[in-house]
């Protein structure tokens, strides 16, 4: 067996909001194509933990390895790096209202240092197609439904193929059956493209109908394997 390093690793990690400690003692690891959920009150820090792994909140106690990177040791002006080897996925979608899908790809392709023209076609298509939007690409964000918004989010998510994909309550806007499809596609790209994915979510009938590993946060701390309450 390949000795492999988790994708996400925090040892009795502090997380803060500005001065104020909002989950103590954080202990998880998260392997390559693991599929774990984030749930937990409202306020109870599952967005802070995301923003903190993502490199959108400083980290400095404890420690905390993701992607390779050491979050504590690592100098701000790095942040884009650690981006490059992951993707965010919003609840809001957070498109570019003033350009087509396919040049919402572009922009996040050429922020991200791609050059080459070719490939950045290829790899449009590429992404677009995974997401089932291939025939997508000229239309606008406003021509598209909720479902279809997230899909060309999660594309944009992929376009620098992470190992790690953050996702902030994905399926908070849109309908059960939308929702249903935004699942099947996260836990194909999980699966096939071995990608973990850690996904804060409010929404038990996604538990139920996806069901996989459950983080937990309450009174201020990350409970690992936790079980779920559906009644
Ligand atoms: N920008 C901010 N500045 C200061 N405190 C913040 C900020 N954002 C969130 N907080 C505080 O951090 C705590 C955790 O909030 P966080 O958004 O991480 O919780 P959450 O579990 O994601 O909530 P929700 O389920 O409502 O999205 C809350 O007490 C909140 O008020």
């Amino acid at each position: 067996m390949i000795d492999e390093q988790p994708i996400i690793q925090l040892s009795n990690a502090n997380i803060y909001q500005g001065q104020s400690l909002i989950l103590s003692d954080v202990n998880i690891s998260v392997n390559k194509g693991e599929f774990v959920y984030l749930i937990g009150k409202t306020g109870t820090g599952k967005s802070s933990l995301l923003k903190t792994l993502y490199g959108d909140l400083p980290f400095h106690e404890g420690s905390c390895q993701v992607v390779g990177f050491d979050l504590k040791k690592m100098d701000w002006k790095k942040v884009p790096y650690l981006r490059r080897n992951l993707g965010v996925v919003f609840q809001d979608f957070q498109l570019l209202n003033d350009r087509n899908v396919h040049d919402n790809l572009k922009f996040a392709l050429k922020a991200t240092g791609w050059q080459d023209k070719k490939e950045m076609e290829d790899k449009i298509t590429d992404v677009l197609d995974k997401v089932g939007l291939g025939t997508k690409g000229f239309k606008m964000p406003y021509e598209l439904s909720g479902g279809e918004q997230q899909r060309v989010d999660i594309a944009r998510a992929m376009l620098n193929s992470p190992k790690l994909i953050l996702a902030d309550e994905p399926t908070g806007n849109l309908d059960p059956e939308t929702s249903d499809g935004i699942m099947q596609l996260l836990f194909r790209i999980c699966r096939e493209d071995d990608t973990a994915i850690v996904m804060a979510t409010h929404d038990y009938i996604v538990l139920q109908k996806f069901p996989s590993r459950v983080l937990r946060t309450e009174n201020g701390q990350v409970i690992d394997n936790a079980a779920v309450n559906f009644s």
